[in-house]
């Protein structure tokens, strides 16, 4: 085992690519263990090419296990080896949008236990004993359902690791950070756009991407540059959900967004993280 060992929680296929990809691709290159657990297979998401279709949740309901193959291919894109379901392939659904009518299905992830499903990933991060885990704020980035549970889940697990009281050989995770997207960065970037979408529409505000990270609150700054292409192939490997053309991509909603290999995280919990000059750690693993 080496010594450094990243773990990251992400709610759907895709996520993994769009908001840390090069991060997992610069530490896979550089040797450390970088473990990503899923918490569902996307069954419900929106389907951009349109021979596809027929895999949607109102037709055939495969796209979960077309997701999976996705997911597959952008990890060999990121080099990332060890991939696992929370709770096994299917053990939670894709819970759809905020207020989705797949929001009451029995199984899906929004209607999880929490405490169940952080005991299971208590013991993931257990086996993996990670120096660092990554997941999102507490609204889950934008306010979708499974990544806002993503979050409790995830908090919860790095909490539950740790505890001597439960059965097995606790693990005291070092750090843990949330993804974060600072506003200020996010308006340069619809700056560019507005004038520059490519082949997809202009985001007329910010908002039309992501809510955005108060900046205050942003404390670690990862440039991973040398990983952007693999980033990329990362993202094209997920093609029911990205469309990407050139240095942009656009979701199935079709808005612009820049493929940044410069990713932002702000630190949950652990030891202050060490600020650079302009004001953010540049490593995780510091
Ligand atoms: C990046 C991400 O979390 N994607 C989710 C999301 O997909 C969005 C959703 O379909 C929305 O309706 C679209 O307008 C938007 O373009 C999509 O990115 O939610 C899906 C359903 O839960 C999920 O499968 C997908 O991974
Ligand atoms: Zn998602």
């Amino acid at each position: 085992m080496t010594d450094r060992r990243l773990l990251l929680v992400h709610a759907h296929p895709d996520d993994e690519s769009i908001v840390t990809g090069a991060t997992m691709a610069k530490y896979a290159a550089e040797g450390a263990e970088v473990t990503l657990v899923t918490c569902t297979r996307g069954e419900e998401g929106e389907i951009i090419p349109p021979e596809l279709a027929h895999l949607g949740s109102d037709r055939d309901d495969t796209l979960g296990e077309h997701r999976v193959g996705e997911l597959d291919k952008a990890c060999l894109a990121m080099g990332v080896r060890d991939h696992r379901f929370l709770g096994g392939p299917g053990r939670y659904r894709d819970s759809g949008m905020m207020g989705a009518a797949a929001n009451e299905r029995p199984d899906c992830f929004w209607r999880a236990d929490v405490e169940e499903a952080a005991h299971l990933l208590a013991q993931l991060i257990r086996e993996v004993r990670p120096h660092v885990v990554v997941t999102y704020d507490d609204n889950g980035g934008y306010g979708h359902p499974d990544h806002i549970q993503a979050h409790r889940v995830a908090v919860s697990a790095f909490q539950k690791a740790a505890e001597r009281a439960l059965p097995g050989t606790p693990w005291q995770t070092r750090k843990l950070y949330a993804v974060a997207q600072p506003g200020s960065v996010l308006e340069e970037s619809v700056e560019r756009l507005r004038s520059g979408p490519g082949p997809f529409r202009a985001p007329a505000t910010a908002a039309d991407i992501a809510p955005g990270t108060p900046d205050r609150l942003v404390t670690s700054r990862v440039d991973a540059s040398a990983h952007w292409a693999a980033k990329v192939l990362a993202m094209r490997a997920h093609a029911t959900q990205i469309s990407v053309d050139g240095e942009l991509f656009a979701l199935s909603n079709g808005i612009a967004q820049e493929i940044q290999a410069v990713e932002y995280f702000s630190q949950i919990a652990g030891p202050a993280a060490r600020r650079g000059p302009n004001g953010h750690e540049t490593d995780l693993f510091a």
